[in-house]
């Protein structure tokens, strides 16, 4: 049984399908005490600086800290010595066949096969991504927040676009600790990250998930 993640709450959230299939859900992890530890212990160390200027309308471009804990399919050693056992113990529930059901059941979209992707994001003041839809090899993504005290002000939203103008919101998701945002992506999968306000005085803390189709 999972003892961080919340499948049950996972299962029990209907997608919206509106601009597009995806949902939020407002505690995506089982209770306070786990949600405040996990935020607590979110890794500092072993992040590498990726930046790309968006370029063509669409391009993307970012400005995020990355540490790689999951790819295609394998745990990254290099990455996971960065962590608490709290935290490798979410990369493994993460890994569980009882994870993936979990996402089928909500999506509807069989994951036999795909390759699982996790990584750990940090956004400094002034850390974007430009609107995108995700790799079209991308089967299922989905995000958790680690900020109790993020404020409004700072920007950093997670933006649901009903297409690739970055000003089309459908919905603005601040990100904050327990909140998880699940997407189905396809080629209208637009989505972005506002850029963090220079008054943040916190780095914005996310955790990223992708099945990758096999
Ligand atoms: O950090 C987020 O909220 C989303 C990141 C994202 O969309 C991506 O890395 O593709
Ligand atoms: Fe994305």
């Amino acid at each position: 049984m999972s003892q961080l993640l919340d499948l049950d709450a996972l299962m029990a959230t209907p997608l919206a399908e509106e601009p597009y299939p995806w949902t939020l859900l407002p505690h995506a992890l089982r209770g306070q005490k786990v949600a405040r530890t996990l935020e607590a212990e979110f890794p500092t160390r072993g992040f590498r600086t990726t930046e790309r200027r968006g370029g063509a309308p669409g391009g993307k471009g970012y400005h995020t800290r990355n540490l790689t804990l999951v790819a295609d399919g394998g745990a990254v050693a290099a990455g996971l010595s960065h962590l608490s056992p709290r935290w490798r113990e979410l990369v493994a529930e993460l890994s569980s066949p009882a994870y993936r059901r979990a996402v089928e059941e909500l999506t509807g979209r069989p994951l036999d096969g795909a390759r699982l992707a996790v990584r750990a994001v940090r956004y400094g003041p002034g850390g974007w991504i430009d609107p995108h839809t995700d790799r079209a090899d991308k089967l299922v993504t989905q995000t958790w927040y680690f900020n109790s005290g993020w404020r409004d002000g700072w920007a950093g939203s997670l933006r649901i676009l009903r297409s690739p103008d970055p000003a089309d919101a459908a919905a603005d998701i601040i990100p904050r600790l327990g909140q998880s945002v699940v997407l189905v992506p396809s080629d209208r999968s637009w989505h972005a990250v506002t850029p963090v306000s220079a008054a943040a005085t916190e780095e914005r803390k996310t955790l990223l998930v992708h099945f990758v189709a096999p």
